[in-house]
């Protein structure tokens, strides 16, 4: 590898849109870090002292979704400028630099269906990304395989707007248990809702929990807008509990009961191509409906809501057969939930 390169201004994202498809991998020393452009988008940045954290924050895995990614690229420019310490192993993903140029969700498949070894089934440019995406997530966790403390944040933001404006989905956990220091994280950071996943799934973040351990979210920060169209005041919270983490190596702790707790009930799936949501394009997520309300239907089947004040998150019917048209969510609480910490 050469033995610099600097991004213009610092600015990784500017740098990486203008090598949307690839780029020659380099290195350089910056303010006692170690940073390895190891491919377009693709940024590992390696601390002066010894850590047993390793972040991963991925951003634009849905290209048009451009506010965490220029959430993230402002304290990697603080990073790169020494205004931000930086005491933790990071890797910084652009997911889908090309489709973030066209601002489209995708190019050719919702990459976020794609890990897991789905990409094997598929061809085209998200089914080599998530291909590299999973090399460079494999080779960023096997670095201080013990005792490591792997964390896998997936900023996303979400096609309608939502009676919770932030929340996250937690992958399914097998029965293994949650964590209560990352709800308090979640809190920390402004969220307001967690979902908890009920099956396996091909996303990114249930890749990073099932195959490394990390503790991985998908987490929504509020409604898609375009580039330069974001209000980035609205995520001072996560950009401030980030940054603790960043430069203090500790995790924020927030009131874990301000979170409202939900299970999924349901991931609807699309099973032809009459298939239809019976709720307006301006429904939010997080809207309830009445017991025995035929949410959605198809000359092949028909969902029916099975309790009063279920809520549908994620409606969208334009997607391939086969693929999920929404979650239906219900309410919960914190403390039917058992923890893989001890609670005392
Ligand atoms: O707003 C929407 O309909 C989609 C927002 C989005 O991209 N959500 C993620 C959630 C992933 C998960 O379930 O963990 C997605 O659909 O990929
Ligand atoms: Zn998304």
């Amino acid at each position: 590898m050469p033995s610099h390169f600097a991004f213009p201004n610092n600015d990784f994202l500017a740098y990486t849109l203008a090598n949307p498809v690839a780029c020659e991998p380099q290195v350089l020393s910056v303010n006692g870090c170690d940073l390895y452009l190891e491919d377009t988008g693709i940024l590992r940045i390696e601390p002066s002292q010894p850590t047993k954290t390793s972040l991963v924050l991925s951003v634009g895995v849905h290209g048009n979704e451009t506010g965490p990614i220029e959430l993230i690229n402002n304290m990697l420019k603080d990073i790169l400028s020494g205004a931000l310490a930086l005491n933790i192993r990071l890797l910084v993903l652009i997911g889908n630099p090309v489709s973030a140029n066209a601002g489209k969700r995708f190019i050719d498949i919702n990459m976020n269906r794609l890990f897991s070894g789905a990409w094997k089934k598929f061809e085209g440019p998200e089914a080599l990304r998530a291909k590299n995406l999973e090399q460079a997530i494999e080779r960023f966790y096997a670095v201080n395989e013990q005792d490591n403390l792997r964390l896998h944040y997936d900023l996303h933001t979400a096609i309608r707007g939502s009676e919770y404006e932030k929340f996250a989905v937690y992958p399914y956990d097998h029965g293994a248990g949650y964590s209560i220091a990352q709800l308090r994280f979640l809190a920390a950071s402004g969220l307001d809702a967690v979902l908890l996943s009920h099956q396996p799934t091909t996303t990114f973040s249930y890749y990073t929990n099932r195959v490394f351990g990390a503790h991985s979210f998908t987490v929504e920060l509020g409604k898609v807008y375009p580039f330069g169209e974001n209000d980035l005041s609205r995520f001072a919270d996560i950009d401030s509990s980030l940054r603790q983490l960043m430069s203090m190596s500790t995790l924020p702790e927030g009131n874990a009961s301000s979170v409202k707790v939900f299970s999924v009930e349901e991931a609807l799936i699309k099973d032809a191509e009459d298939y239809v949501l019976n709720i307006g394009s301006d429904v939010k997520n997080f809207t309830g409906f009445d017991k025995d309300f035929c949410l959605a239907q198809s000359s092949l089947s028909k969902y029916t809501i099975k309790s009063d004040g279920d809520a549908i998150i994620f409606p969208n019917a334009n997607v391939p057969i086969g693929q999920r048209t929404g979650l239906v969510v219900r309410p919960t609480t914190l403390e039917s939930l058992s923890f893989l910490e001890d609670l005392g």
